[in-house]
């Protein structure tokens, strides 16, 4: 008869292995949404050690809308340090919403709201144009790519600064494309020195949109464009009705407060710009896959992350580190997302709120 202890180190390395097959048969079937892209083994807490993300968590937890100007570039480094990997896996190199396109997937849509950039700002080869907030880089890349300009990207993350020189450098495109770590607020760039910008769903993120507008203003050269798709209320916006669902998007999305289309010209006229053209890209189709993100499958993607967690809290993270495991507190932050997807649906599906409020801008040419 075989020992117990025997008996249990088989069953022990039993359970490894079948909690090891498992793992893997998540990890490789469930991997992201786009090749290339993060797999799930891979989700982590940004800059933040492992051991200290449900810490970090609990610490800046979304409970109300953070208001405090001076704190909001803080805070939102620690929002992406949790959200990185998630968003990376679960939708793509890039961070935004687009309007479907008919007969085009929803990467190719999101694609061409990307190239509809090089068209308004009019990049060129051999340009220099600034992507304020860049994510970790799929719409510089893209642009980039198609356009022949150099990107710079500015982000406050650190985590992406290095997520987006990875990929530039797997795209071949890290000649063309620089990425640095930095306050939009506050730009280590000199005055006039770029022939255009654009920002994606970015400034919204800023607590006075006068403040980085107009340090956009500053680094733009004379005659040049800078075009932003951006987050607002639309005028169907009621706040007695509607507060509830604006401020869960703000909570879930680490935004200072959502402001109305009307704030975005104002803003922009207030710094000097000529306002060229304005124009919400989200109100004709119905179908566009930012309305869909409530309705996805969360359960799938939340079970994946909470066996994941689960196995790291587990005897077998010890096998497993060399892969890596999802540190505790990812499944709080995507708890916290699914909640933010179901208020951002609710938005869209009332027409109160809009992810794609566009604005072209420019620099007035020096007379
Ligand atoms: C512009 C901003 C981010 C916009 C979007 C890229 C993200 C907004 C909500 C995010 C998501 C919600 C649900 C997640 C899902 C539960 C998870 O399993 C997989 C990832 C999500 C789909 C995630 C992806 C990114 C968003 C759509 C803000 C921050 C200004
Ligand atoms: C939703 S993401 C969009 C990223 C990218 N534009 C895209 O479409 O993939 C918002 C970006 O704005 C950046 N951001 C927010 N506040 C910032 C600040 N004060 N300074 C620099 N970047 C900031 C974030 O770090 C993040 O990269």
């Amino acid at each position: 008869m075989d020992s117990p202890l025997a008996v249990f180190s088989s069953a022990g390395a039993g359970a490894l292995l079948v909690a090891g097959t498992l793992y893997c048969l998540f990890a490789f079937l469930l991997g992201p949404v786009e090749k290339n892209s993060n797999p799930a083994v891979n989700l982590s807490g940004g800059s933040i050690a492992a051991g200290n993300v449900r810490d970090k968590y609990e610490f800046r937890r979304p409970k109300e809308t953070v208001r405090v100007t001076d704190k909001v570039p803080d805070f939102v480094d620690t929002f992406y340090n949790l959200v990185t990997d998630i968003y990376e896996w679960g939708w793509g190199q890039s961070f935004h919403f687009s309007p479907p396109v008919p007969g085009k997937s929803d990467g190719e849509a999101s694609k061409l709201h990307e190239l509809m950039i090089v068209d308004l700002i009019g990049a060129r080869p051999g340009d220099r144009i600034l992507d304020v907030g860049c994510g970790i880089g799929g719409p510089m890349r893209t642009i980039a790519a198609h356009s022949g300009a150099n990107v710079v990207g500015i982000t406050i993350n650190d985590y992406q600064v290095n997520r987006a020189r990875t990929h530039n450098k797997k795209a071949g495109l890290d000649k063309q494309c620089d990425v640095v770590q930095g306050n939009f607020l506050a730009m280590p760039f000199p005055s006039n020195s770029f022939d255009g910008a654009y920002s994606i769903e970015a400034t919204c993120h800023a607590p006075k949109l006068e403040e980085v507008y107009a340090e956009i203003f500053r680094v733009l050269k004379p005659g040049a464009l800078y075009t932003s798709y951006d987050w607002i209320t639309t005028e169907k916006y009621r706040p007695e009705e509607d507060a509830e669902i604006i401020q869960g998007i703000e909570r879930g999305n680490a935004l200072p407060g959502l402001r109305s289309y009307s704030d975005i010209t104002a803003a922009a006229r207030e710094v000097g710009f000529e306002v060229v053209r304005v124009r919400d890209l989200a109100r004709e189709p119905t179908t566009a896959r930012w309305l869909e993100v409530g309705r996805m499958t969360y359960w799938r993607n939340h079970v994946v992350i909470t066996v994941l967690a689960a196995l790291g809290n587990h005897i077998v993270v010890s096998v497993l580190a060399a892969v890596g495991v999802a540190p505790k507190g990812t499944v709080d932050v995507h708890e916290m997302l699914c909640k933010t997807a179901e208020y951002l649906t609710k938005g869209g599906e009332k027409g109160i709120f809009s992810p794609m409020h566009m604005i072209l801008c420019r620099k007035p040419a020096e007379k």
